[in-house]
């Protein structure tokens, strides 16, 4: 592209629909069907797939099954089969799984925090303490997830500093990057902007991914100033499925698809087939009796 701003030539997208995505989806989608889905994903092209999580089933029934899901998935090579875990109980529940690796997450809202995972933000990060041990000795590799990073459905604006606190802490305690969540999708390239002006100078853009939700129609917009800030790596969810259980309001990730198309167009290489991505969404939502939320999706349909 011939613009002032250096992108990148490659973009590593994180699939996150078997996890944020089905995690709020209100009707359940069967063990076979959600095992059908990774499996689809892998074949057209995603090579990080976070395929379930390890929480209390009692607070997050969608996911009661992940173990299951883990144990029935066909593997690829160098595909990495991540799953999200709150605790060391959680930990040990994905190893036994067998997950490639593991992700802890936080939030940069009190308030969210407690809602989220019951503990203040403190709390939660010495919690994760004995995850970051265990991971280190068995050699998995730990991603971090920050809530909230611009805006909470109980406090409003959150301001850049917070959100730097909880991620240099993250990144302190041993997780190879953090991932930055727009969990109510409030962000817009300017807030996206003034965050970045404070994090990327001190944590690195190579340390940073972006986990756009896509509420207000501001994902792709925030994601490209994410781009030029240069960050590579890009969470999403084929179809745009999800939303967050402790965020009313709060919509999908942004669409895989649409990232991908958006990507294509700008000359940056994802490794991903867009038309086979666009079938295994459309599989997914007609086992889910709902939409997509893509718009590439809805406009080759
Ligand atoms: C964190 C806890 C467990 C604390 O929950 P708690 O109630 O404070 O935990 P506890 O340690 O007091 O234990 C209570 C019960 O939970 C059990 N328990 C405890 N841990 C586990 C575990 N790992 N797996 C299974 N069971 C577990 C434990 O065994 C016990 O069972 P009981 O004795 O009552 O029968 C709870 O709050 C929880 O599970 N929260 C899950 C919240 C969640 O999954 N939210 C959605 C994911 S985050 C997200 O979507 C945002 C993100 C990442 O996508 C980024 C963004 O968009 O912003």
């Amino acid at each position: 592209m011939s613009t002032s701003f250096n992108y990148p030539d490659a973009v590593s997208i994180v699939e996150v629909g078997p996890r944020d995505g089905l995690q709020n989806e209100s009707a359940p989608l069967a063990t076979e069907d959600k095992v059908a889905l990774v499996e689809g994903l892998v074949a057209a092209g995603l090579g990080y797939v976070e395929t379930g999580s390890f929480v209390n089933p009692r607070w997050i029934p969608q996911m009661a099954d992940s173990g299951d899901v883990f144990q029935q998935i066909k593997r690829a090579p160098d595909v990495t089969y991540a799953a999200l875990t709150p605790n060391l109980k959680g930990f040990e529940r994905a190893m036994e799984a067998n997950a490639s690796e593991v992700a802890v997450f936080a939030a940069a809202s009190e308030s969210f925090s407690q809602r989220n995972i019951n503990c203040s933000i403190e709390e939660s990060i010495a919690r994760f303490l004995p995850v970051m041990e265990a991971a280190k000795t068995a050699g998995v590799r730990v991603r971090g997830y920050v809530s909230c990073v611009l805006g909470c459905p109980y406090e409003g604006q959150i301001e850049p500093p917070a959100v730097l606190a909880v991620s240099q802490a993250l990144l302190d305690m041993g997780c190879y990057e953090v991932s930055l969540g727009d969990t109510i999708g409030t962000g817009t390239p300017g807030s996206m902007d003034r965050l970045l002006e404070t994090l990327v100078p001190t944590l690195s853009a190579r340390r940073l991914a972006l986990h756009c939700h896509n509420s207000y129609g501001q994902a792709l917009a925030n994601i490209l100033v994410g781009l030029q800030h240069g960050i590579t790596r890009i969470d999403s969810s084929v179809a745009g499925l999800g939303g967050c259980p402790y965020a009313a309001g709060a919509s999908g990730n942004v669409a895989t698809e649409d990232v991908v198309y958006m990507l294509q167009g700008m000359g940056i290489d994802t490794g991903v087939n867009l038309d086979a991505l666009i079938d295994v969404g459309r599989s997914c939502c007609k086992k889910l009796g709902r939409e997509t939320q893509s718009a590439v999706a809805k406009a080759r349909s």
